[in-house]
């Protein structure tokens, strides 16, 4: 394939409720789609998960469009492309990093491939599973009364792992509250960074509550502090932000610094690189999981293709489009029963786009040719 044609849009898109992390809160999602033409016509899209501001990672979607503009879509277009795992391997080699920007244009190319071949992207990728698992993934919230009346919701819609947010101040009691209250479920708690080695003793308690894992405890750019924790912990340890490719992962598995590793698209640099991850994952023993950033349609339909791979033995944070949204720019949109996605079995990303409706959450945008 060669692609001609491409255009970058960017979108906002209100939440239905707002989400907050450790780092603050959204009340609207602002991102980058990529819509990618061949030379047969056939069109691929693509999602950038790059947020407003660089508080997940150092990229935004604006340094995405500069990143995509200035570098990325001039080496790739109207090139010779056999297969999309070349856009990592051979394309882009010569731009260090900028993970998001590089999927977004890689997520495309892998929806293109996948119809060019008649299959669907789950197919393309080597998955086999007709139906995903997932979770659901809640926001810091005002009051722990709050958290439960919502947890008992996704717990009676049929939500199978719950995921709670934390940050020095609302952890300890609200995963007692928390586990009083469900004694049964799965839970596992994010805390995005929010605390160092300085905080062992208060993250060794956490070991009463029967977490699943705890994910991303320690510093964004860290695995050596993590083994370390590890080390003291009975919780197993998840990595999201230290781990950006396959070689982050050896290392951090070599080193013991987690045993478990929440795979994002975006932030490895696209579904070749996930693969990767996921094969390497497999040999030494690691399940993985897929992880979320509060896509769109587009994004979440990649994310349910990859996590049709066999390692992908835990759920996901990428539940149905309602959670998020009054309205996705997908038909049909996401919908998650009893905690299961059913896999789309049509060809490329399985979800058809609604053009009116991304037209409608579009701020800007632009063509290259
Ligand atoms: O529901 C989702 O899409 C995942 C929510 C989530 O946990 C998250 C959302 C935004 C940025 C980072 C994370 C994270 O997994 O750390
Ligand atoms: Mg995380």
């Amino acid at each position: 394939m060669k692609i001609t044609d491409i255009t970058i849009r960017h979108l906002q898109m209100e939440l239905k409720s707002p989400f907050t992390t450790s780092f603050g809160t959204f009340k609207s999602r602002d991102f980058l789609l990529l819509e990618a033409v061949d030379e047969n016509g056939t069109i691929g899209w693509g999602e950038s998960v790059a947020f407003h501001s660089p508080w997940y990672n150092e990229e935004t979607l604006y340094t995405n469009w500069h990143i995509l503009e200035d570098f990325l879509i001039p080496l790739l277009i109207n090139k010779e492309i056999r297969h999309p795992d070349e856009v990592s391997e051979k394309i882009f080699t010569s731009i260090r990093k900028n993970n998001m920007a590089k999927s977004t244009i890689e997520g495309a190319i892998w929806d293109i491939y996948a119809q060019q071949t008649n299959q669907s992207l789950a197919d393309a990728l080597g998955g086999k599973k007709e139906q995903i698992e997932v979770g659901i993934s809640i926001g810091i919230q005002s009051k722990i009364d709050d958290l439960i009346t919502l947890v008992d919701g996704y717990v009676r819609e049929g939500y199978k792992r719950i995921k709670v947010k934390i940050k020095p101040g609302w952890d300890i009691e609200v995963l007692h509250e928390l586990r009083n209250r469900f004694p049964k479920i799965a839970i596992m708690a994010d805390a995005n960074s929010a605390y160092s080695l300085e905080d062992i003793d208060l993250l060794k308690q956490l070991d009463k509550f029967d977490l699943m894992m705890i994910e991303q405890p320690l510093a964004s750019d860290d695995i050596i502090d993590h083994a370390h924790l590890q080390n003291e912990l009975k919780t197993p340890i998840c990595l999201d932000e230290s781990i950006h490719s396959l070689e982050d992962a050896r290392k951090a598995v070599e080193l013991g610094s987690t045993k478990i590793i929440n795979i994002k698209i975006g932030r490895v640099g696209g579904l070749t690189e996930a693969k990767k991850i996921h094969d390497y994952c497999e040999k030494k023993g690691i399940p993985v999981w897929c992880g979320g950033m509060l896509e769109s349609g587009i994004g979440r339909a990649h994310n349910i293709a990859l996590t049709t791979l066999p390692n992908f033995t835990l759920p996901g944070d990428t539940a149905g489009s309602n959670h998020y949204w009054k309205r996705d720019i997908i038909v049909p949109e996401v919908v998650a029963s009893n905690g299961f996605i059913e896999v789309p079995k049509t060809v490329g990303i399985g979800f058809k786009v609604n053009q009116e409706v991304v037209e409608e959450f579009t701020i800007k945008k632009k063509h290259y040719r």
